[in-house]
């Protein structure tokens, strides 16, 4: 893996190991140094490149390693580079291995629970041109001595197959402690605990870790120092936990919102707590506005007067409220005409009354229907049959259209109960 800056003078060793500051290396004597601020930048582009490989040779739907990851985190990244060839006199990475501490629960062979903090296997790359050459093999045994560990004592984060076979292969790990959360343990891990006699920082932990179950302990943590409590997370959450909810909900549940202008807020993001990546808020089946603005705009559908023909009373409730404001009858009734007028007859009447309003405004939609298919326009309407002595103009179609599409309306809130009151 190339980069445009000199990774060969950055990184002197052959394999370096970065913690969550991402400080660089002493560079050898003799070789120019650039400002500081330029180095870490350059770390950081690299440990972001590795992350994205990674990821992509997981087919994980996004990094789980970066450079802001590392910084929120205390983890180790320990990263090979290339000493044989020097493409463009500028080096080249081959791989890394990200590991931390962390605290879980889990199942001993016995089913029962353990609080330990073993290390981590979190993430784990080597470039695709230079993959079963041994180099995986080099670096994992590198971070071995370094963390003064057994492959035994590790926890493995959601192991990919070829990582199983080459522990399997390198470590002889085959048979696993099965988990209920994402880790992976072998055999061995808990019979190593009993070797502890020490009151060292090891045994003190082990202690703790007796305390849920007194025979199993996990490999204690020796680095770095423990974290203050409110630091440390949720028991067993994985690094890879964040990627989980990367799906959009069914249809029509993803419709996206149309929205002209980014929300001023958007919603906070953690890094590994387990919690949905941006996600807009569940949108309801049909927005809301969408359906009254479409239904204003047309004259009512016949699956509009069906659904009026079925249900003439309306709800118990709207039946009460009809009785109640005698007002909104009125209203229905007159079909709010700017050309009827207020035709006090049908103040005080009830569903009799108001069915014949209704029946009115069948009538009169459909001849006006039959008006503006011959005219195409609405404006100033010819009507080919007689007009009733009360029917209003033929410009009210569209009142008499909102009157129905407002009873449809209000048939569909009633019956998906969002109905304003
Ligand atoms: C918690 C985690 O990080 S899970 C993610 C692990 N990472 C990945 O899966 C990314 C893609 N894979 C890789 O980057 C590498 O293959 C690694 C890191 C798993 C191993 O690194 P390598 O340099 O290939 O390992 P190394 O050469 O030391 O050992 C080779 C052994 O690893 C295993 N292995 C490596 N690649 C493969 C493969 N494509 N298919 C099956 N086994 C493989 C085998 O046991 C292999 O031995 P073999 O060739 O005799 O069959």
């Amino acid at each position: 893996m190339e980069f445009p800056f000199d990774v060969d003078a950055l990184f002197p060793e052959r394999i370096t190991v970065l913690d969550q500051h991402l400080r660089p290396p002493a560079r050898r004597p003799g070789t120019t140094t650039p400002a500081r601020v330029d180095l870490q930048q350059q770390i950081m582009t690299i440990v972001d490149e590795l992350g994205k490989a990674s990821a992509k040779a997981q087919h994980l739907p996004a990094p789980i390693t970066s450079a802001l990851r590392m910084q929120s985190n205390r983890h180790v990244i320990y990263v090979l580079k290339d000493t044989s060839a020097r493409p463009a006199g500028k080096g080249a990475i081959i791989g890394f291995l990200k590991v931390g501490y962390k605290k879980l629960f889990v199942l001993d062979d016995r089913e029962a629970h353990n609080e330990v903090e073993p290390l981590c296997i979190l993430d784990f790359y080597i470039h695709e041109s230079v993959q079963r050459h041994g180099h995986g093999r080099e670096l994992f045994q590198y971070m071995l001595q370094k963390e003064r560990v057994e492959p035994h004592q590790l926890a493995i984060d959601r192991p990919s197959p070829k990582l199983l076979k080459f522990l399997n292969k390198h470590y002889n790990l085959e048979t696993t402690v099965p988990q209920v959360n994402n880790f992976v343990i072998f055999e061995g891990f808990f019979a190593h605990q009993h070797r502890s006699p020490t009151p060292s920082l090891r045994a003190t932990r082990h202690s703790r870790a007796a305390v849920v179950d007194p025979i199993p302990a996990a490999p204690a943590r020796k680095l770095p120092p423990k974290r203050a409590e409110g630091d440390i997370k949720p028991y067993s959450s994985s690094d890879r936990e964040f990627l989980k909810v990367a799906v959009e909900p069914p249809w029509p549940l993803n419709r996206a919102p149309r929205r002209a202008t980014p929300p001023a807020h958007p919603p906070p993001r953690s890094s590994s707590l387990g919690n949905s990546p941006d996600r807009g808020p569940l949108r309801p089946f049909v927005p809301e506005q969408e359906l009254l603005r479409s239904l204003r705009l047309c004259p009512p559908h016949p699956t509009a007067r069906l659904l009026l023909a079925t249900d003439p009373g309306g709800s118990p409730a709207q039946r009460r409220r009809t009785r109640e404001t005698p007002w909104g009858l009125v209203a229905q009734s007159c079909h709010y005409s700017r050309h009827g007028g207020f035709n006090t007859s049908f103040l005080g009447t009830g569903n009799q009354e108001r069915k014949q309003g209704e029946q009115e405004a069948e009538d009169r939609s459909a001849s006006e229907d039959q008006v503006l298919l011959q005219d195409g326009s609405g404006e100033e309407p010819t009507h080919t049959v007689a007009p009733r002595a009360q029917a209003p103009p033929a410009q009210s179609w569209m009142v008499g259209g909102d009157i129905l599409n407002a009873r449809v309306i209000r048939n569909l809130q009633e019956r998906r109960n969002t109905r304003p009151w």
